[in-house]
Protein backbone atom coordinates (compact mmCIF):
# COMPACT_ATOMS: atom_id res chain seq x y z
CA UNK A 1 0.00 0.00 0.00
CA UNK A 2 1.88 3.28 -1.15
CA UNK A 3 0.84 6.31 0.90
CA UNK A 4 0.17 9.63 -0.34
CA UNK A 5 1.81 12.88 -0.05
CA UNK A 6 -1.22 14.36 2.17
CA UNK A 7 -0.54 11.31 4.89
CA UNK A 8 3.37 11.98 5.22
CA UNK A 9 5.04 13.32 8.46
CA UNK A 10 5.72 17.15 8.48
CA UNK A 11 8.40 19.73 10.19
CA UNK A 12 8.04 23.22 9.80
CA UNK A 13 11.78 23.16 10.49
CA UNK A 14 14.06 25.35 8.12
CA UNK A 15 16.99 23.67 7.58
CA UNK A 16 18.24 27.02 6.04
CA UNK A 17 17.88 28.99 8.95
CA UNK A 18 21.54 29.84 10.33
CA UNK A 19 21.19 28.41 13.37
CA UNK A 20 20.33 25.15 11.56
CA UNK A 21 22.85 25.47 8.91
CA UNK A 22 25.10 25.52 11.98
CA UNK A 23 24.36 23.01 14.04
CA UNK A 24 21.94 20.55 12.40
CA UNK A 25 22.83 17.37 14.45
CA UNK A 26 19.25 17.86 16.40
CA UNK A 27 17.22 18.46 12.71
CA UNK A 28 19.03 15.51 11.43
CA UNK A 29 18.02 13.09 14.67
CA UNK A 30 14.21 14.66 14.14
CA UNK A 31 14.46 14.06 10.49
CA UNK A 32 15.24 10.23 10.68
CA UNK A 33 13.01 9.50 13.50
CA UNK A 34 9.77 10.89 11.47
CA UNK A 35 9.78 8.49 8.61
CA UNK A 36 11.66 7.89 5.39
CA UNK A 37 10.47 10.71 3.65
CA UNK A 38 8.79 13.85 5.40
CA UNK A 39 7.29 17.03 4.14
CA UNK A 40 8.91 20.86 4.87
CA UNK A 41 5.86 22.99 5.13
CA UNK A 42 8.45 25.71 5.20
CA UNK A 43 9.02 25.16 1.18
CA UNK A 44 6.47 22.75 0.73
CA UNK A 45 9.90 20.22 -0.41
CA UNK A 46 10.04 16.32 0.19
CA UNK A 47 13.63 15.61 2.79
CA UNK A 48 15.23 12.06 2.96
CA UNK A 49 17.21 11.58 6.01
CA UNK A 50 18.08 8.19 6.47
CA UNK A 51 20.70 6.83 4.49
CA UNK A 52 18.76 3.82 2.43
CA UNK A 53 16.70 6.16 1.00
CA UNK A 54 18.99 8.84 0.39
CA UNK A 55 21.18 5.99 -0.96
CA UNK A 56 18.50 4.70 -3.07
CA UNK A 57 17.25 8.62 -4.21
CA UNK A 58 20.72 8.89 -5.57
CA UNK A 59 21.54 5.75 -7.95
CA UNK A 60 18.26 5.75 -9.25
CA UNK A 61 18.63 9.01 -11.24
CA UNK A 62 15.94 7.59 -14.02
CA UNK A 63 13.60 8.54 -10.85
CA UNK A 64 15.45 11.35 -9.12
CA UNK A 65 16.30 13.92 -12.12
CA UNK A 66 19.19 16.38 -12.04
CA UNK A 67 18.40 18.32 -15.39
CA UNK A 68 15.63 20.66 -13.62
CA UNK A 69 18.52 21.58 -11.25
CA UNK A 70 19.80 20.41 -8.11
CA UNK A 71 18.71 23.27 -5.86
CA UNK A 72 15.49 24.33 -4.91
CA UNK A 73 15.16 26.41 -8.20
CA UNK A 74 12.73 24.21 -10.87
CA UNK A 75 15.02 24.94 -13.98
CA UNK A 76 11.53 23.87 -15.50
CA UNK A 77 9.62 27.03 -14.37
CA UNK A 78 11.92 29.15 -13.04
CA UNK A 79 15.25 30.61 -15.05
CA UNK A 80 18.36 29.31 -14.11
CA UNK A 81 20.84 32.40 -12.69
CA UNK A 82 23.83 31.23 -15.10
CA UNK A 83 23.50 28.35 -17.63
CA UNK A 84 23.22 24.79 -16.41
CA UNK A 85 26.39 22.56 -15.89
CA UNK A 86 26.39 20.06 -18.65
CA UNK A 87 27.12 17.42 -15.72
CA UNK A 88 25.37 18.39 -12.53
CA UNK A 89 22.10 19.81 -13.59
CA UNK A 90 22.58 17.56 -17.01
CA UNK A 91 20.56 13.79 -17.23
CA UNK A 92 21.81 11.05 -19.70
CA UNK A 93 22.07 11.59 -22.82
CA UNK A 94 23.44 15.07 -22.49
CA UNK A 95 25.48 14.31 -19.35
CA UNK A 96 27.36 11.48 -21.17
CA UNK A 97 30.23 12.95 -22.85
CA UNK A 98 30.70 15.76 -20.80
CA UNK A 99 31.03 13.37 -18.38
CA UNK A 100 33.51 10.57 -19.80
CA UNK A 101 35.72 13.52 -20.58
CA UNK A 102 35.98 15.32 -17.11
CA UNK A 103 36.18 11.97 -16.07
CA UNK A 104 39.95 11.14 -18.10
CA UNK A 105 40.42 14.32 -17.69
CA UNK A 106 40.70 14.00 -13.27
CA UNK A 107 41.00 10.22 -13.08
CA UNK A 108 43.39 8.27 -11.25
CA UNK A 109 45.93 8.12 -14.05
CA UNK A 110 46.14 12.09 -14.96
CA UNK A 111 46.73 12.67 -11.42
CA UNK A 112 49.97 10.47 -10.99
CA UNK A 113 52.03 13.23 -12.36
CA UNK A 114 50.55 15.92 -9.65
CA UNK A 115 51.25 13.43 -7.09
CA UNK A 116 54.94 14.45 -5.96
CA UNK A 117 54.02 18.22 -7.08
CA UNK A 118 51.48 18.43 -4.25
CA UNK A 119 53.01 16.56 -1.61
CA UNK A 120 56.51 19.04 -2.20
CA UNK A 121 54.20 22.15 -2.18
CA UNK A 122 52.50 20.86 1.08
CA UNK A 123 55.88 20.12 2.92
CA UNK A 124 56.81 23.59 1.82
CA UNK A 125 53.29 25.20 3.03
CA UNK A 126 53.26 23.46 5.86
CA UNK A 127 56.79 24.81 6.99
CA UNK A 128 56.08 27.88 6.18
CA UNK A 129 53.06 27.61 8.47
CA UNK A 130 55.26 26.38 11.07
CA UNK A 131 58.23 28.80 10.58
CA UNK A 132 55.05 31.53 11.84
CA UNK A 133 54.68 29.66 14.93
CA UNK A 134 52.81 26.69 16.60
CA UNK A 135 49.13 28.57 16.99
CA UNK A 136 47.74 30.04 13.94
CA UNK A 137 44.16 29.86 11.84
CA UNK A 138 44.30 26.92 9.97
CA UNK A 139 41.38 28.17 7.67
CA UNK A 140 43.44 30.99 5.88
CA UNK A 141 46.79 29.13 6.77
CA UNK A 142 45.88 26.03 5.34
CA UNK A 143 42.43 24.61 4.13
CA UNK A 144 42.04 27.87 1.80
CA UNK A 145 45.72 28.37 1.01
CA UNK A 146 46.93 25.15 -0.23
CA UNK A 147 43.87 24.49 -2.41
CA UNK A 148 44.40 28.02 -3.39
CA UNK A 149 47.96 26.94 -4.33
CA UNK A 150 47.81 23.80 -6.35
CA UNK A 151 44.56 23.74 -7.99
CA UNK A 152 44.31 27.14 -10.37
CA UNK A 153 47.80 26.01 -11.55
CA UNK A 154 46.55 22.68 -12.68
CA UNK A 155 43.80 24.24 -14.29
CA UNK A 156 46.01 26.81 -16.21
CA UNK A 157 44.60 29.76 -14.72
CA UNK A 158 46.48 32.84 -14.90
CA UNK A 159 47.35 34.40 -11.53
CA UNK A 160 45.54 37.06 -11.91
CA UNK A 161 42.01 37.33 -10.58
CA UNK A 162 42.36 34.26 -8.76
CA UNK A 163 40.80 36.00 -5.06
CA UNK A 164 37.69 35.67 -7.00
CA UNK A 165 37.83 31.57 -7.18
CA UNK A 166 36.20 31.36 -3.66
CA UNK A 167 33.43 34.17 -3.68
CA UNK A 168 32.22 32.70 -6.67
CA UNK A 169 32.28 28.92 -5.20
CA UNK A 170 30.23 30.51 -1.87
CA UNK A 171 27.52 32.18 -3.98
CA UNK A 172 27.22 28.91 -6.05
CA UNK A 173 26.40 26.69 -2.98
CA UNK A 174 24.29 29.48 -1.60
CA UNK A 175 22.20 29.16 -4.77
CA UNK A 176 21.23 25.71 -4.47
CA UNK A 177 18.95 26.73 -1.29
CA UNK A 178 16.15 29.19 -1.11
CA UNK A 179 16.57 32.81 -1.76
CA UNK A 180 17.18 33.90 1.86
CA UNK A 181 19.42 36.10 3.39
CA UNK A 182 22.42 33.70 3.33
CA UNK A 183 22.02 34.19 -0.70
CA UNK A 184 20.88 37.57 -0.77
CA UNK A 185 23.82 38.68 0.33
CA UNK A 186 26.12 37.19 -1.78
CA UNK A 187 24.22 38.26 -5.27
CA UNK A 188 25.17 42.05 -5.76
CA UNK A 189 29.03 40.20 -7.32
CA UNK A 190 27.14 37.65 -8.69
CA UNK A 191 27.73 39.75 -12.39
CA UNK A 192 31.01 40.24 -12.12
CA UNK A 193 31.49 36.45 -10.14
CA UNK A 194 30.12 35.18 -13.44
CA UNK A 195 31.61 37.69 -15.80
CA UNK A 196 35.51 36.53 -14.26
CA UNK A 197 34.75 32.93 -14.38
CA UNK A 198 33.42 32.88 -17.70
CA UNK A 199 36.48 34.83 -19.22
CA UNK A 200 38.53 32.09 -17.75
CA UNK A 201 37.08 29.17 -19.27
CA UNK A 202 38.30 30.22 -22.80
CA UNK A 203 40.86 28.40 -24.74
CA UNK A 204 43.14 31.71 -24.76
CA UNK A 205 42.36 32.33 -21.11
CA UNK A 206 44.23 28.70 -20.31
CA UNK A 207 47.77 27.53 -20.41
CA UNK A 208 49.02 25.42 -22.41
CA UNK A 209 49.16 22.59 -19.73
CA UNK A 210 46.75 21.62 -17.48
CA UNK A 211 43.42 20.55 -16.88
CA UNK A 212 41.62 23.11 -18.99
CA UNK A 213 44.06 22.61 -21.31
CA UNK A 214 43.36 18.97 -21.70
CA UNK A 215 39.24 19.89 -21.91
CA UNK A 216 39.95 21.55 -24.73
CA UNK A 217 42.45 18.79 -26.25
CA UNK A 218 39.09 16.89 -25.85
CA UNK A 219 36.82 19.26 -27.93
CA UNK A 220 39.48 19.27 -31.09
CA UNK A 221 39.51 15.53 -30.74
CA UNK A 222 35.29 15.70 -31.08
CA UNK A 223 34.59 14.01 -27.75
CA UNK A 224 32.61 17.12 -27.02
CA UNK A 225 32.32 20.67 -28.72
CA UNK A 226 33.79 23.43 -28.83
CA UNK A 227 30.40 25.56 -27.13
CA UNK A 228 30.60 22.49 -24.32
CA UNK A 229 34.63 22.79 -23.71
CA UNK A 230 33.77 26.11 -21.67
CA UNK A 231 31.29 24.71 -19.58
CA UNK A 232 32.95 22.01 -18.72
CA UNK A 233 36.29 24.07 -17.70
CA UNK A 234 33.52 25.97 -15.62
CA UNK A 235 32.64 23.19 -13.64
CA UNK A 236 36.21 22.63 -12.65
CA UNK A 237 36.32 26.85 -11.21
CA UNK A 238 32.79 25.79 -9.77
CA UNK A 239 32.92 22.49 -7.52
CA UNK A 240 36.49 22.51 -7.57
CA UNK A 241 38.05 24.74 -4.53
CA UNK A 242 34.92 25.30 -2.31
CA UNK A 243 34.76 22.25 -1.92
CA UNK A 244 38.26 21.10 -1.14
CA UNK A 245 38.38 24.17 1.41
CA UNK A 246 35.53 22.82 3.27
CA UNK A 247 36.67 18.99 2.98
CA UNK A 248 40.42 20.08 4.53
CA UNK A 249 38.79 22.20 7.41
CA UNK A 250 36.82 18.87 8.00
CA UNK A 251 39.87 16.49 8.51
CA UNK A 252 41.47 18.68 10.28
CA UNK A 253 38.56 19.86 12.63
CA UNK A 254 38.46 16.15 13.61
CA UNK A 255 42.11 14.77 14.24
CA UNK A 256 41.76 18.58 16.70
CA UNK A 257 38.63 17.06 17.85
CA UNK A 258 40.02 13.43 18.79
CA UNK A 259 43.51 13.78 19.24
CA UNK A 260 44.26 9.88 19.81
CA UNK A 261 42.84 9.44 15.70
CA UNK A 262 45.72 12.31 15.32
CA UNK A 263 48.00 9.58 17.10
CA UNK A 264 47.08 6.64 14.75
CA UNK A 265 47.49 8.72 11.64
CA UNK A 266 51.00 9.32 12.83
CA UNK A 267 52.09 6.35 14.06
CA UNK A 268 50.51 4.70 10.30
CA UNK A 269 50.81 7.82 7.43
CA UNK A 270 49.22 5.89 5.27
CA UNK A 271 45.99 6.11 6.91
CA UNK A 272 45.49 9.58 5.43
CA UNK A 273 43.38 8.72 2.79
CA UNK A 274 40.80 6.72 5.19
CA UNK A 275 40.96 9.63 7.36
CA UNK A 276 39.97 11.94 4.69
CA UNK A 277 36.95 10.02 3.87
CA UNK A 278 36.04 9.22 7.10
CA UNK A 279 36.54 13.44 7.68
CA UNK A 280 34.01 13.56 4.56
CA UNK A 281 31.55 11.16 6.18
CA UNK A 282 31.60 12.33 9.47
CA UNK A 283 31.20 16.25 8.77
CA UNK A 284 29.58 16.29 5.04
CA UNK A 285 31.56 19.32 3.57
CA UNK A 286 28.37 18.84 1.61
CA UNK A 287 25.37 19.12 3.16
CA UNK A 288 22.14 18.56 0.84
CA UNK A 289 21.21 18.68 -2.61
CA UNK A 290 17.95 18.69 -4.54
CA UNK A 291 16.43 16.14 -7.18
CA UNK A 292 13.14 16.14 -8.99
CA UNK A 293 10.78 14.04 -9.29
CA UNK A 294 10.67 12.84 -13.49
CA UNK A 295 7.41 10.91 -13.31
CA UNK A 296 5.14 9.35 -10.46
CA UNK A 297 7.74 7.61 -8.39
CA UNK A 298 7.11 5.56 -5.29
CA UNK A 299 10.27 5.72 -2.66
CA UNK A 300 9.75 3.58 0.81
CA UNK A 301 6.28 3.19 0.29
CA UNK A 302 5.38 6.85 -0.56
CA UNK A 303 3.85 7.94 -3.93
CA UNK A 304 5.78 10.57 -5.15
CA UNK A 305 3.95 12.73 -8.09
CA UNK A 306 5.83 14.05 -10.99
CA UNK A 307 7.87 17.15 -10.28
CA UNK A 308 8.32 17.15 -6.96
CA UNK A 309 11.44 18.70 -5.24
CA UNK A 310 13.42 15.92 -3.29
CA UNK A 311 15.88 17.25 -0.49
CA UNK A 312 18.59 14.52 0.18
CA UNK A 313 20.49 15.23 3.83
CA UNK A 314 24.08 13.64 3.11
CA UNK A 315 24.83 14.60 6.50
CA UNK A 316 22.18 13.06 8.28
CA UNK A 317 22.61 9.79 5.73
CA UNK A 318 26.08 10.03 6.68
CA UNK A 319 24.99 9.84 10.50
CA UNK A 320 22.44 7.21 10.26
CA UNK A 321 22.88 4.71 13.01
CA UNK A 322 20.54 2.68 11.18
CA UNK A 323 23.58 1.96 8.24
CA UNK A 324 26.75 2.87 10.57
CA UNK A 325 25.32 2.08 13.96
CA UNK A 326 25.37 3.25 17.59
CA UNK A 327 29.23 5.35 16.68
CA UNK A 328 27.88 7.14 13.77
CA UNK A 329 28.66 10.27 15.55
CA UNK A 330 32.21 9.68 16.35
CA UNK A 331 35.23 10.33 13.96
CA UNK A 332 37.03 6.77 13.67
CA UNK A 333 40.03 5.73 12.11
CA UNK A 334 38.86 1.85 12.55
CA UNK A 335 35.64 2.53 10.81
CA UNK A 336 35.91 1.33 6.77
CA UNK A 337 33.89 4.44 5.42
CA UNK A 338 33.54 3.17 2.14
CA UNK A 339 30.14 3.48 1.05
CA UNK A 340 29.27 6.95 2.35
CA UNK A 341 27.36 9.46 0.46
CA UNK A 342 29.10 12.47 0.90
CA UNK A 343 30.45 11.96 -2.64
CA UNK A 344 27.40 11.65 -3.51
CA UNK A 345 26.76 7.93 -5.48
CA UNK A 346 26.45 6.98 -8.61
CA UNK A 347 25.94 8.49 -11.86
CA UNK A 348 26.65 12.03 -10.97
CA UNK A 349 29.01 10.85 -7.79
CA UNK A 350 31.86 13.61 -7.34
CA UNK A 351 33.92 13.20 -10.64
CA UNK A 352 37.12 15.30 -8.51
CA UNK A 353 37.24 12.66 -5.47
CA UNK A 354 40.20 11.79 -6.76
CA UNK A 355 41.63 15.49 -6.85
CA UNK A 356 40.29 16.19 -3.34
CA UNK A 357 42.09 13.16 -2.12
CA UNK A 358 44.93 13.97 -2.81
CA UNK A 359 45.07 17.43 -1.96
CA UNK A 360 44.00 15.80 1.41
CA UNK A 361 46.81 13.18 1.64
CA UNK A 362 49.38 15.71 0.64
CA UNK A 363 48.23 18.45 3.63
CA UNK A 364 48.13 15.60 5.84
CA UNK A 365 51.54 13.30 5.11
CA UNK A 366 52.97 16.82 5.56
CA UNK A 367 51.56 17.74 8.79
CA UNK A 368 51.93 13.99 9.99
CA UNK A 369 55.65 14.48 9.58
CA UNK A 370 56.22 17.54 11.26
CA UNK A 371 53.74 17.88 13.73
CA UNK A 372 53.28 15.79 17.27
CA UNK A 373 50.43 16.50 18.52
CA UNK A 374 47.02 19.16 17.29
CA UNK A 375 44.22 20.45 19.21
CA UNK A 376 42.11 23.20 19.30
CA UNK A 377 43.43 26.87 20.31
CA UNK A 378 40.21 28.30 20.70
CA UNK A 379 36.42 27.97 19.43
CA UNK A 380 36.25 26.82 15.73
CA UNK A 381 33.48 29.20 13.89
CA UNK A 382 31.43 27.99 11.18
CA UNK A 383 30.80 30.24 7.84
CA UNK A 384 26.97 29.59 7.44
CA UNK A 385 26.16 28.43 3.81
CA UNK A 386 23.20 27.29 2.32
CA UNK A 387 24.51 23.88 0.94
CA UNK A 388 28.35 23.40 2.67
CA UNK A 389 29.36 22.76 6.13
CA UNK A 390 32.00 25.40 6.49
CA UNK A 391 34.89 27.17 8.69
CA UNK A 392 35.61 30.75 8.97
CA UNK A 393 37.77 30.08 11.77
CA UNK A 394 39.86 27.21 13.44
CA UNK A 395 42.12 28.02 15.54
CA UNK A 396 45.17 25.28 16.41
CA UNK A 397 47.85 24.99 18.81
CA UNK A 398 50.63 22.24 17.15
CA UNK A 399 53.76 20.83 19.21
CA UNK A 400 56.89 19.99 16.55
CA UNK A 401 57.61 16.32 15.87
C1 LIG B 1 35.85 17.43 -0.40
C2 LIG B 1 35.69 17.81 -1.68
C3 LIG B 1 34.43 17.51 -2.49
C4 LIG B 1 33.19 17.11 -2.08
C5 LIG B 1 32.69 16.79 -0.67
C6 LIG B 1 32.38 16.98 -3.30
C7 LIG B 1 31.06 16.55 -3.30
C8 LIG B 1 30.35 16.27 -4.45
C9 LIG B 1 29.02 15.68 -4.49
C10 LIG B 1 28.21 15.28 -3.26
C11 LIG B 1 28.65 15.57 -5.78
C12 LIG B 1 27.36 14.95 -6.32
C13 LIG B 1 26.38 16.02 -6.75
C14 LIG B 1 25.08 15.35 -7.26
O1 LIG B 1 24.94 14.12 -7.12
O2 LIG B 1 24.21 16.08 -7.78
C15 LIG B 1 29.73 16.10 -6.58
C16 LIG B 1 29.70 16.19 -7.95
C17 LIG B 1 30.68 16.85 -8.69
N1 LIG B 1 31.89 17.29 -8.22
FE1 LIG B 1 32.57 17.17 -6.33
N2 LIG B 1 33.13 17.32 -4.39
C18 LIG B 1 34.38 17.64 -3.94
C19 LIG B 1 35.46 18.05 -4.71
C20 LIG B 1 35.39 18.25 -6.08
C21 LIG B 1 36.52 18.70 -6.89
C22 LIG B 1 37.93 18.96 -6.34
C23 LIG B 1 36.05 18.83 -8.17
C24 LIG B 1 36.77 19.24 -9.44
C25 LIG B 1 38.08 19.19 -9.56
C26 LIG B 1 34.63 18.45 -8.15
C27 LIG B 1 33.81 18.45 -9.25
C28 LIG B 1 32.53 17.89 -9.28
C29 LIG B 1 31.71 17.83 -10.48
C30 LIG B 1 32.08 18.38 -11.86
C31 LIG B 1 30.54 17.17 -10.10
C32 LIG B 1 29.34 16.82 -10.99
C33 LIG B 1 29.51 15.36 -11.42
C34 LIG B 1 28.33 14.87 -12.27
O3 LIG B 1 27.23 15.44 -12.12
O4 LIG B 1 28.53 13.91 -13.04
N3 LIG B 1 34.26 18.10 -6.87
N4 LIG B 1 30.77 16.51 -5.75
O1 LIG C 1 29.56 21.45 -12.81
C1 LIG C 1 29.45 22.37 -11.95
O2 LIG C 1 29.44 23.60 -12.20
C2 LIG C 1 29.26 21.93 -10.53
C3 LIG C 1 29.48 20.57 -10.21
C4 LIG C 1 29.22 20.11 -8.92
C5 LIG C 1 28.72 20.99 -7.97
C6 LIG C 1 28.30 20.45 -6.67
C7 LIG C 1 26.98 20.65 -6.25
C8 LIG C 1 26.55 20.09 -5.07
C9 LIG C 1 27.43 19.31 -4.35
C10 LIG C 1 28.74 19.18 -4.82
N1 LIG C 1 29.16 19.70 -5.99
C11 LIG C 1 28.57 22.35 -8.26
C12 LIG C 1 28.83 22.83 -9.55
Amino acid sequence: MTAALDHLPTTDVDPFAPEVLTDPLAFHEELRAAGPLVRLTRYDVLALGRYTDVRAALVDWQSFRSGAGVGMLNFHTETPWRPPSLLLEADPPHHDAPRRVLGKVLGPRALRVLRERWAADAETLVDEVLAGGYEFDAVPALTEAFPLRVFPDAVGLPEQGRENLLPYGDLLFNAFGPRNALLEEKLPRLGELSAWVNAQCAREALAGEGFGADIWAAADRGDITAEQAPLVVRSLLSAGVDTTVTGLAAVLHAVARYPEQWARLRADPGLARVAFDEAVRWESPVQTFFRTTATDTELAGVRIPAGRKVLMFLGSANRDPRHWGPGAGTFDLDRDPSGHVGFGMGLHQCVGQHVARLEAEAVLTALAARVATITPAGPPRRRPNNTMRAWASMPLRVTPA
